[in-house]
């Protein structure tokens, strides 16, 4: 397996305390080889303020990332500088954090690198900058798109040990929600969990349990009508093309722990209704997919925790978790083409 692509996110938050800690670990920790795309005196910087001891190696591409990881932490650095101010957002560090981003996810897309790890970034920060996208999801989208010349539908997954999510509208302000939820969109994200499910997490028929919009999934209509007129069809579409879907089920008592036994995945309609759930039960576990690019990306659940910066500490389990997933998820895509080709 190719060496893992981590893009160094908001230098002013926790990302670069979390990937100096777990390079530092990554013997006791049994780390996949990564190598990161960062400023590599803002790196060190931040390491000897954490004090924890790091050796860099500056590389200019991927080839001997995985040979060097053993020794140093091998860096691609960025053509733009990044400044190290934990806690304090800088605008001219957005740039830097933008480059981070496409060039990783253009080592993983070439196949230099079998996944990519996305430390976190500022949204607002980066909005104010000029970046015209909501998150990394569709940003990522954008990226793989015009690398294909495709139209690709990104499709967050929220995957902890105890509950998997999937917000069917992600990034939009919650009085946008009824207007962009329909019947195609909830069947398409359906469609893409599902092939995801079994070609990066080995599961060969995953069962999905779709949620209501409406207080008790519009109690037969009487609460709001979008359960009966949009979730009821698609979930009948669902089921007529062999996909194991329940629902619309009221989201309140679908996260209890005998109903999260009878499913794989949540499909959830709004942003908090599949992330609430998933970063309450183990936000220390769980971890930020992309599914529907064709690149492997994760994250961790958390965002960049500014008041952490550079305090030691910023607990890194969700950020193992992420970069131990993509090397699963890797191999697992890698099993499947193998097995179906
Ligand atoms: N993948 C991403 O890029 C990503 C994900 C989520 C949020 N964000 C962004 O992060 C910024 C801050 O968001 P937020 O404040 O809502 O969420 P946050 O996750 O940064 O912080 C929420 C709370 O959790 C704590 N926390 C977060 N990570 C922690 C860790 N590893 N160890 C210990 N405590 C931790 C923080 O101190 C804070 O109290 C926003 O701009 C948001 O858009 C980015
Ligand atoms: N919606 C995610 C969360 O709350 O954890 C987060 O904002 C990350 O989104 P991107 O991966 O699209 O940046």
């Amino acid at each position: 397996m190719q060496p893992i692509a981590i893009s160094v996110g908001e230098p002013s938050g926790i990302g670069p305390d979390l990937i100096v800690s777990c390079y530092a670990d990554r013997k006791k920790l049994q780390l996949a080889p990564f190598f990161v795309l960062a400023d590599p005196v803002m790196l060190a910087g931040r390491a000897e303020r954490l004090g924890i001891r790091v050796e860099i190696a500056n590389l200019d591409s991927p080839q001997h990332a995985a040979a060097t990881f053993a020794n140093a932490l091998p860096v691609i650095p960025l053509h733009n500088t990044h400044l190290d101010s934990p806690g304090e957002l800088k605008s001219e560090n957005a740039a830097g954090t933008v480059e981070a981003i496409e060039r990783a996810t253009a080592f993983v897309l070439g196949g230099e690198a079998s996944a990519l790890v996305t430390a976190p970034i500022d949204k607002k920060a980066l909005y104010d900058a000029g970046f015209n996208h909501p998150g990394h999801t569709e940003f990522l989208a954008e990226l793989c798109a015009r690398s294909s010349g495709r139209q690709i539908q990104p499709v967050m997954l929220l995957t902890g040990p105890e509950l998997s999510c999937v917000p069917v509208t992600i990034h939009i302000p919650l009085s946008e929600v009824v207007g962009a939820l329909t019947t195609e969109l909830i069947v398409e994200t359906a469609q893409i969990v599902v092939r995801h499910l079994q070609m990066d997490f080995g599961l060969e028929k995953p069962v999905l349990a779709v949620a209501g919009l409406n207080p008790h999934a519009g109690e037969r209509g009487a609460l709001g009508m979008e359960d009966i007129s949009v979730i009821v069809p698609a979930v009948q579409k669902l089921q007529g093309m062999g996909i194991d879907a329940t629902g619309p089920l009221p989201a309140d008592t679908m996260f209890h722990a005998e109903a999260r036994s009878t499913y794989d995945v949540a499909l959830c309609m709004y942003h908090d209704q599949a992330l609430i759930p998933v970063k309450t039960l183990g936000f220390d576990q769980a971890v930020n997919v992309t599914l529907g690019l064709p690149i492997i990306r994760t994250s961790p659940d958390h965002g960049t925790a500014m008041g952490l910066a550079a305090s030691g500490r910023a607990r890194p389990d969700s950020f193992i978790a992420a970069i131990d997933l993509a090397a699963r998820m890797a191999q697992s895509r890698h099993n499947f083409r193998t097995h179906t080709q």
